[in-house]
């Protein structure tokens, strides 16, 4: 499983900032404007998704003889599947490094960076790319930051990585038992 580093911290740090900064309460819904300053809770869900992409592949079929960028033929009728899974634990895409989850990979000057569809194509990309990718990030980053803010969270067998569940969405066999303790202040 990737390893999962402090990231939790940062996640607050930046709510909190947010948050004081605009006279907020804790448990307040965040507006629009305020969600997208969230750069490192859109960084550290970006990576989840990255890890663990909800479409893990995708089967497109053509529907003329092609030549892919590198060259590779495909025939009419053909189908070619693309890995969003496989792709993120390549080292050619993203380095080394590309099995830790690792948020800080997406900032550049404190800013979460736009990455092109083709490296993260966890929403699909070109003409057909997901027209629900930017309210999915907006109700991801709502909910994240409410829970987040509210409750600590500590998963219930940390030394025992989630099996998978692949249907048409990439699932966790069982869910991901935590457990929630209110934060005081
Ligand atoms: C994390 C959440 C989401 C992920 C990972 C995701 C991923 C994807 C992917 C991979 C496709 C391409 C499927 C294909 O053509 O083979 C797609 C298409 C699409 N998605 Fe999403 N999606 C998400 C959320 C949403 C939401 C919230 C909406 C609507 C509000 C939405 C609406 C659509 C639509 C309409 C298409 C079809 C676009 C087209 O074919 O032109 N998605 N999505």
């Amino acid at each position: 499983m990737a390893e999962i580093r402090a990231s939790k911290p940062n996640i607050l740090k930046e709510l909190e900032k947010i948050r004081v900064r605009n006279s907020k309460n804790i448990g307040e819904t965040y507006s629009y404007d305020e969600l997208r300053d969230m750069h490192y809770l859109h960084a550290a869900i970006s990576e989840a998704l990255r890890l663990y992409p909800p479409v893990p592949v995708d089967t497109k079929a053509c529907q003329n003889n092609d030549i892919m960028p590198d060259g590779t033929f495909v025939g009419k009728g053909w189908e070619v599947t693309y890995h969003m899974y496989g792709m993120a634990r390549m080292e050619s895409i993203w380095g080394k490094n590309c099995f830790e989850f690792l948020p800080e990979r997406w900032i550049e000057n404190g800013v979460c960076k736009q990455e092109s569809p083709f490296r993260f194509p966890v929403f699909q990309a070109g003409p057909r790319i997901c027209l629900g990718k930017d309210m999915a990030y907006i109700q991801m980053k709502s909910i994240a930051a409410s829970v987040i803010e509210r409750f600590e969270m500590e998963v219930e067998s940390k030394d025992k990585a989630p099996e998978h569940l692949l249907a048409l969405t990439l699932r966790m066999k069982g869910g991901l038992p935590v457990r929630l303790r209110k934060r005081c202040g």
